[in-house]
């Protein structure tokens, strides 16, 4: 499975911000269950999942890619990372359980107190992506990479990625309510509504 966007220069930006501001707690609750099931689904896939990320991949979006088996990310522009930090808000720690598990415990501390954005060279010098090529040889990239990969006995790489995966994925299960609950709190407090809601101004006046 290829995770790809049909957006030009934007791989995902990450969940959608509007949902968790001025929200209700119902709602968000709603929302954090079907952020936590797209993403068991797709961390404890059994398939071979690799990310073609052909533009902007903040946040959730690098979510996604870190979830995936592998990661072609496009040269130039284009910035990937975990920034919740610059939102004021927190990564949920499986966020943080997939990141360290992607480029190891110093490397997650420093991108995680600094909500850093990489470039695409920086995120393969960290290991955050596998490959960094020009945008129109991210998917032929990808492609062949998963020829190499379909070579492999499928049970044998299940068995693999099952095992390895396992811990980070059993952690969430095993306290979906409790994490839904949290976020909603956390979500709508005071302080981080406020921060939320400087943010979307601050997107929305670098378009004006
Ligand atoms: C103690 C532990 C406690 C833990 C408890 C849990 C805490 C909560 C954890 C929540 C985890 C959050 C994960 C996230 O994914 S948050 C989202 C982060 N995403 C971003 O920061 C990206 C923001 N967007 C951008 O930087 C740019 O839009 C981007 C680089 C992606 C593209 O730039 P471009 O210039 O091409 O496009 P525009 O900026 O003009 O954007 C176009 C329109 O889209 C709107 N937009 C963009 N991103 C989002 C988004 N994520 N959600 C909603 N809307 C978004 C943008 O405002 C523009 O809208 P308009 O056209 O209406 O102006």
């Amino acid at each position: 499975m290829v995770l790809a966007s049909a957006a030009p220069g934007i791989f995902s930006a990450g969940l959608d911000i509007l949902e968790m501001y001025q929200s209700t707690p119902e709602r968000c609750v709603a929302f954090w269950r079907a952020l936590q099931d797209a993403w068991l689904n797709l961390y404890g896939s059994r398939l071979i999942t690799m990310a073609a990320i052909e533009g902007h991949s903040p946040a959730g979006g690098c979510l996604l890619a870190m979830s995936c088996d592998y990661r072609v990310m496009a040269e130039g522009k284009f910035q990937i990372g975990l920034n919740e930090t610059k939102l004021g808000i927190v990564a949920p720690f499986w966020f943080t359980d997939v990141m360290l598990n992607t480029i190891g415990h110093r490397e997650t501390e420093k991108a995680l107190q600094l909500g850093a954005l990489y470039s695409a060279q920086q995120a393969l010098s960290i290991g955050l992506v596998d490959k960094v090529v020009p945008l129109a040889e991210v998917m032929p990239t990808v492609e062949g990479e998963l020829k190499n990969w379909l070579q492999i006995p499928a049970a044998a790489r299940v068995i693999t990625k099952t095992s390895m995966r396992k811990a980070v994925l059993d952690r969430l299960r095993s306290q979906k309510e409790k994490d839904a609950q949290f976020f909603a709190d956390f979500i709508n407090r005071d302080s981080v509504q406020k921060s939320l809601g400087m943010y979307i101004a601050s997107l929305q006046k670098k378009k004006n």
